[in-house]
């Protein structure tokens, strides 16, 4: 999927309304009804629904989301935030509200009480909001905030910029549920509005696809739709020749299981074979540990010290475990300027580059990095905010021309060519220790077998996510640990891969 600015987001509802020739009350309505249905599934009988409106479209979703809600036989009042000027829409759906819906104006010096029990929708500010809530806005959305009923946004948590960072306390909505329509919003892929988005969805309400797809952006999500014909199914005739040759560089004394999770993940990722370069204290274990893969001797006793041929090798993975010794920074310099085949750096070998950034201009073109935001930070510089990092981000791939895989709740992949695609997939259960091995293993795996660096990232990032997902159906997300993901790395690749047939 896309991801819309706010600008470009009216710019296509307008379109909608001219090309399709539809009203923009019509529009409203779609998501109005949209909403509403996703709240009635969601609401249990006896709880009423106090709907905030502002005065602009937003506000008028929340006026036609109430005539619904109404109609549906669900307790509901109204409360209207004063204002100079209303929208069109929203005049419109103010009058077709049925006259026993009770509606009032807000009057700030008795607010009305919200118990516990009660539905906040707020359907204050949408993708219209220009500026931070200031007097009346604020104090109402701090009251709504103070409540203990549950919020649920619309389309945008009010008092939330859609597409750009929040002036330092700024007051804004602390939805629990945010309820947006036929495309995402930037903001809610950023770890610092987390806590006024909450958990959020998208519900289509038929904007024009041509439209969508001929609008240029450079922001997109991570889902089944762009990872068509990314993964090819296995061939009839392949042997494990076909499936490419990866090398993994990972391991030290007291961190060998993060060589094993890497190589298990890899072997699970699909490649063809699997050689090991663990020092010589890893090596009974990961003989022991992954029978499929084969060992290298003689790279280093505690730690890894010195780089083995690479001739054989199709893709090599480098950093889990690894430790940032001397000898193993020698290795991982080495390996930046001989190397000829796809890479893979992760956990130590990017503390090495962020320690002695010389290395960085050595990254032979379309390496793929995954750091977490501490070790991004550690290669460029500390992030103001979100947005912020964001633009380091892009920054960083446009001068390396690597690919960074910038992990986290939506993990970021970052392209040379300045895309940024956030991951849909995933849950809090993988913030667990080894989770970023076993990316690096599939990543490698992924990369042996010939995928691009840009879909081996999406597909591995994606298909590790899914991964996490149906090991915490299963086990649920404190139940995870990194070794459950491996297991559940087959059917989450398998729903990826290009169908044969016709
Ligand atoms: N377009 C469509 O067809 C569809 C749109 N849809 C819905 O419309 C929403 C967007 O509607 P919108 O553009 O009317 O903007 P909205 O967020 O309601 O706010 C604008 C009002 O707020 C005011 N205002 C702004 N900032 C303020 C502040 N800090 N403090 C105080 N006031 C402030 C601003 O005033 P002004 O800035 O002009 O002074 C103006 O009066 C979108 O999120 C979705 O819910 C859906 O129905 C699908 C179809
Ligand atoms: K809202």
């Amino acid at each position: 999927m896309k991801i819309l600015s706010a600008a470009q987001t009216r710019a296509l509802d307008q379109a909608t309304i001219q090309d399709e020739g539809i009203m923009s009350l019509e529009l409203m309505e779609r998501a109005a009804t949209a909403f509403t249905e996703w709240l009635l599934n969601r609401l249990s009988a006896g709880r009423e629904v106090h709907i905030f409106c502002g005065p602009g479209n937003n506000g008028g979703d929340g006026l036609a989301a109430a005539r619904l809600l109404h109609q549906a036989g669900q307790p509901v009042r109204v409360w209207l935030l004063p204002a100079a000027r209303d929208s069109a829409d929203f005049t419109a759906n103010r009058h077709r509200l049925p006259p026993e819906v009770p509606c009032a104006e807000l009057n700030t010096r008795s607010l009305p009480e919200l118990p516990a029990s009660a539905v906040v929708v707020d359907a204050l500010f949408g993708t219209g909001l220009s500026r931070p809530l200031t007097d009346e806005a604020a104090t109402v959305v701090q009251h709504i905030n103070h409540s203990a009923a549950s919020i649920v946004a619309v389309d945008m948590p009010s008092g939330l910029l859609t597409d750009a960072p929040q002036p330092a306390g700024s007051v804004v909505v602390r939805a629990r549920y945010t309820v947006s329509f036929e495309l995402p919003k930037l903001a809610f892929f950023l770890p610092q509005n987390a806590e006024f988005v909450g958990l959020w969805e998208v519900l289509p309400i038929g904007l024009d696809e041509g439209l969508i797809h001929n609008t240029p952006v450079d922001n997109h999500t991570i889902d089944l739709k762009l990872l068509t014909n990314r993964l090819p199914a296995r061939q009839k005739f392949g042997h494990k020749g076909t499936y490419g040759h990866a090398l993994l560089l990972a391991g030290s004394y007291g961190k060998v299981g993060a060589a094993v999770l890497a190589a298990r993940a890899c072997l699970h990722g699909g490649v063809g074979l699997l050689t090991l370069g663990v020092p010589t204290v890893g090596y009974d274990i990961v003989q022991t540990a992954v029978p499929e893969a084969m060992a290298l001797p003689g790279i280093g006793q505690e730690h890894v010290t010195s780089l083995p041929d690479l001739a054989p090798y199709s893709a090599v993975g480098i950093g889990p475990g690894l430790g940032q010794h001397d000898d193993s920074h020698a290795a991982l310099e080495k390996l930046l300027r001989t190397a000829t085949v796809p890479l893979v750096l992760d956990a130590d070998a990017l503390n090495l580059l962020g320690a002695n950034r010389a290395l960085l201009d050595l990254l032979p073109p379309d390496a793929i990095l995954t750091p977490h935001p501490r070790e991004f930070e550690r290669l460029t510089q500390p992030a103001c905010h979100d947005y912020h990092r964001l633009e380091l981000l892009r920054a960083f791939c446009h001068r390396h021309q690597c690919y960074v895989v910038l992990k986290g709740a939506h993990t970021c992949v970052g392209t040379p060519a300045g895309d940024l695609y956030f991951n849909t997939t995933g849950n809090a259960g993988m913030a667990t220790g080894g989770s970023g091995d076993v990316l690096t293993g599939l990543l490698t795996a992924l990369r042996a077998q010939k995928l691009s660096a840009l879909d081996a990232c999406l597909v591995g990032v994606y298909a590790h996510g899914r991964a996490g997902d149906l090991a915490a159906q299963q086990l649920g997300e404190m139940g995870l640990a990194a070794g459950d993901i491996v297991t559940h790395l087959g059917p989450a690749l398998q729903k990826l891969v290009t169908p044969s047939g016709f």
